[in-house]
């Protein structure tokens, strides 16, 4: 694996205000070269993310034995465990419109007494990204052109969110001679992803010439990324990107991926006016076919890229 030690500065989107003309302009120029982006001001507390963490702790903090009463195989299929996408990675997914009845139905599966605040404190966080969501989503048709709010925003109307909460560990006494990856480079199947990363850092966007570059995390921003679905609808103008994350020290890492996606049945199309007068680069096709090819194949899943959107609709 190729060290890296360059970091990118990203723009810095305050979410809380209307935003300026320069603002979108280099907005625009972010999202065509990167596919990521700051936002700050973006209502979500440190107390609500502390209270998160601590929650989400106690279930990664279980024996294998319970957690994976949720994992693939089982009826709810929310939790990922260890040697699926990485040997240092763990996960548990929580899903919308109702994040508080998804957090309940897997801890009542995994915990002996689930904990009523998880739900709770879940229901808040989703919530909350729900409406940043969408709030990117308009900025983001600002930046593809004038009027396309007006224009475009129905098609996302409804557009529905799930949280990753991911957990990265490294055994303790491991002589870490190099970084190892953990979580493999990959594209995100959505419209766009917020991430809400540590302090610790590790989360790396692949450049157009194959250089792995890293973003620095910074207290009190998110992590805004352009995902597949959002790549294909704007016909390539808005990029998604590779990224991975890699694991430099005998560190745990944590981190909360939120990603906002199109209705399975959702044909997705890159209207004309957005198209312009280039090339179309993608065939329309079904969002939730999408989501399938992707699960289907080992390759495309979670890392071991070679399959995205380009493979599965590209002209
Ligand atoms: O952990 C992170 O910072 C990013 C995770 C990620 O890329 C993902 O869950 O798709
Ligand atoms: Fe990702």
């Amino acid at each position: 694996m190729p060290a890296s030690n360059t970091s990118i500065q990203l723009p810095i989107l305050d979410i809380s205000k209307s935003i300026s003309p320069s603002s979108i302009s280099s907005l625009s120029l972010a999202c065509r070269e990167w596919g990521f982006f700051h936002i700050i001001n973006h209502g979500i507390s440190k107390d609500l993310y502390i209270k998160l963490r601590l929650s989400s702790n106690q279930v990664f903090n279980l024996p294998y034995e319970d957690k994976i009463k949720a994992g693939p195989t089982s009826n709810v299929k929310t939790y990922t465990p260890h040697f699926i996408a990485s040997p240092f990675f763990e996960s548990l997914r929580v899903s919308g419109p109702d994040f508080h009845a998804s957090a309940k139905n897997s801890a009542e599966v995994i915990m002996k007494q689930p904990d009523i605040e998880f739900s709770e404190v879940l229901k808040e966080y989703g919530d909350k990204m729900r409406n940043l969501s969408k709030k990117v989503t308009e900025i983001l048709l600002m930046c593809l052109g004038k009027d396309f709010v007006t224009k475009f925003a129905s098609e996302f109307s409804n557009c529905e969110g799930y949280l990753r909460i991911n957990n990265y560990s490294l055994p303790e006494k491991r002589v870490m001679e190099k970084e190892v990856e953990g979580l493999g480079k990959h594209t995100d199947m959505s419209c766009l992803t917020i991430v809400y990363q540590d302090d610790v850092g590790g989360l790396q966007v692949r450049s157009k010439d194959g250089k792995w570059l890293d973003i620095n995390p910074c207290e009190e921003t998110l992590v805004v990324n352009i995902g597949d679905l959002l790549h294909a609808w704007s016909n390539g103008k808005l990029r998604s990107s590779e990224h991975r994350v890699v694991l430099k020290e005998c560190k745990t890492r944590f981190s909360l991926a939120f990603f906002w996606c199109f209705e399975d049945n959702k044909v997705i199309s890159a209207p004309n006016e957005v198209v312009g007068d280039e090339f179309r680069h993608y065939e329309p096709f079904m969002c939730g076919d999408y989501l399938k090819f992707r699960e289907n194949s080992v390759r495309g899943k979670f890392e071991k890229v070679g399959f995205t959107v380009k493979d599965f609709a590209g002209i």
